[in-house]
């Protein structure tokens, strides 16, 4: 075989059952050639070509189930089974499972003819999209296909898209390269069908649930300002944009179009930990600016003086934002910023899919099913500063935070026999309000306890008396865990739900906040930029390499709304 992965060619399903092997039940396909004009791939070397005539008509004999009324083929020598998995008298033979796997001889030469009017759906080997339209058109520069991957047109290796700016074949041997120009679109372009863009102040669709509070509105300039609080001191705030906003010399407008047009040598990364054979990526294209920062994968830093002009304007836009959420003294400058870009159905992360590009066929019903991998990560880091602010350019997205499963679902494997009601309760995690219920009314308790001791030492009492608010707290912590029991979800539910148009900024601070929740942005449209600016504490960077994240905004030039 030329490389790990090859196309060879189209087949047939000639037949689909189930054997039983060691009491396993065991799922098989067999599959027929369709070009019959050329030996199999998988024949001998120098097989001679198959034969011009196939007999299609030599059948191996058939019988029907009397127990599941399923019609199965000879398929084994052993003799005719049922071989439907569900059945009672599946791989049954003369009352014993059979063990004997030799193939009948007249069902393996049994063949069936292919319609040859049929013709297979789509190209084996998909090639780079050809943009030969004269219309340039999203479809055509970041849909599905433009990131599924390819098979090098030179040598025949299986590739993924890595690069934003080109296809390239990762055959070392190889030097297939084939240039991307991006045709600069628009920001109305990527704006949602039936969207609309504000021209006043933005109306927010942004949604929050208990413990997180809202804080009122602020207007700076054209903004609108929405701040959420959540327990433990952390601040999620979202500065929504507006047209005007966007249409700024500077605005988000022109940072699309200059992302756009500038070949910023984004990439998808190697996890470098695959499970299976092959390239495992990230899903997502990323640069890093300023001091390296590692996120999923090492991604090297180009210094920010080699930045092109509009990523130091992000960075001067994020600081205004951090700046005015972190208006105590306390705000670091920030010195790293990580561009990600997304086509279509690509978002942060993993991709589950990241062996070959027919792997990506394959799996492509389920992307646009939206069954999506997880995309949950914090930013929590220790070597990063409390202070992250990204900018949303291009298409629309929606950022979630939740509380992580480990801290949501807590105390995992307690019984109410070690339970402590009076242990620290954290407000939004699992039953919070029926903890705290408990725990009044184990204080109750307590506190009768106490009562009735003191009177016990002057006279004698009944105990009944004692039993009414034990059995109060007795019943709550039977109920208590039987719902503990009865929640059958992994993941805690998603208490801030912000909804990212072309131009919004999102200010996260708070330590507690990366270590207690976990955030994911779902990119939604076909292509889009996060921005993410970062406080990278120097400790642990290189000295060489700190410089990097050096720059300076003049006082005239800074951002302020
Ligand atoms: O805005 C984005 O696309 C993702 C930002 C993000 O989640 C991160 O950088 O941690």
């Amino acid at each position: 075989m030329p490389h790990r992965y090859n196309v060879k060619g189209s087949h047939m399903v000639h037949y689909i059952w189930s054997e039983k092997v060691e009491g396993m039940k065991v799922s098989r396909i067999r599959f027929q050639d369709i070009n019959l004009q050329k030996p199999s791939w998988l024949a001998a070397k120098h097989s001679p070509l198959p034969p011009a005539d196939r007999d299609y008509t030599t059948k191996a004999p058939c019988e029907t189930c009397t127990s599941c009324n399923c019609t199965w083929s000879h398929v084994y020598a052993a003799g005719w089974m049922c071989l439907n998995e569900g059945c009672k008298e599946h791989f049954q033979l003369d009352g014993d499972t059979c063990t004997d796997l030799t193939w009948n001889p007249v069902w393996m030469n049994e063949r069936t003819e292919w319609p040859q009017h049929i013709i297979p759906p789509f190209p084996l080997k998909p090639t780079p999209p050809l943009t030969d339209s004269n219309v340039p058109s999203l479809e055509e520069e970041t849909s599905l296909s433009c990131w599924k991957g390819m098979v090098c047109p030179k040598c025949g290796r299986c590739n993924s898209r890595t690069k934003w700016d080109e296809w390239k074949c990762l055959n070392a041997a190889c030097d297939f390269e084939l240039p991307v120009t991006h045709t600069v679109f628009p920001a109305r372009a990527l704006v949602e069908k039936h969207g609309f863009e504000f021209q006043g102040q933005a109306i927010s669709f942004d949604k929050c649930y208990a413990p997180v509070t809202k804080r009122e509105t602020e207007w700076p300039g054209l903004w609108r300002h929405s701040t959420y609080d959540i327990p433990g001191g952390n601040v999620v705030s979202h500065f929504h944009a507006n047209a005007v906003i966007n249409q700024q010399p500077g605005g988000a407008n022109e940072i699309l179009e200059a992302l756009q047009g500038s070949k910023l040598g984004m990439e998808r990364f190697s996890m470098g930990n695959a499970s299976a054979e092959g390239l495992s990526l990230v899903r997502h294209f990323a640069i890093n600016y300023g001091m390296p920062y590692k996120y999923v994968v090492s991604v090297d830093s180009k210094p920010f003086s080699e930045a092109p002009p509009t990523i130091m304007n992000i960075v001067n836009r994020l600081t205004w934002a951090g700046k005015k959420v972190v208006n105590d003294g306390t705000y670091q400058q920030f010195n790293e910023l990580l561009c990600l870009g997304y086509f279509e159905n690509q978002s942060i992360g993993v991709s589950p899919i990241t062996l070959t590009p027919l792997f990506h066929l394959l799996i492509q019903p389920t992307i646009t099913n939206n069954k999506r991998h997880n995309q949950y990560h914090d930013d929590g880091e220790k070597d990063l500063g409390p202070t992250i602010a990204s900018i949303s350019i291009g298409g629309e997205a929606i950022m979630t935070i939740r509380m992580k499963a480990k801290f949501y679902f807590y105390p995992k494997g307690q019984t109410p026999e070690t339970y402590d009601p009076l242990a620290d309760i954290e407000p939004g995690t699992q039953l919070y309000k029926e903890r705290l219920e408990l725990a009044r009314l184990y204080k109750a308790v307590q506190k009768q306890d106490e009562e009735m001791d003191e009177e016990e030492e002057e006279e004698d009492n009944d105990t009944q008396e004692r039993t009414s608010p034990r059995r109060a707290y007795l019943r709550a912590k039977t109920a208590l865990f039987a719902a503990l029991a009865n929640d059958k979800r992994k993941t805690a539910p998603v208490i801030l739900s912000l909804d990212l148009k072309h131009g919004d900024m999102v200010v996260m601070h708070g330590h507690p906040l990366q270590a207690r929740y976990e955030h994911a942005v779902t990119p939604k449209g076909k292509l889009r930029y996060g921005l993410t600016c970062r406080y990278v504490k120097p400790g642990n960077i290189p000295l060489a390499e700190r410089w990097k994240g050096d720059f300076g905004i003049r006082a005239e030039d800074a951002y302020d709304g």
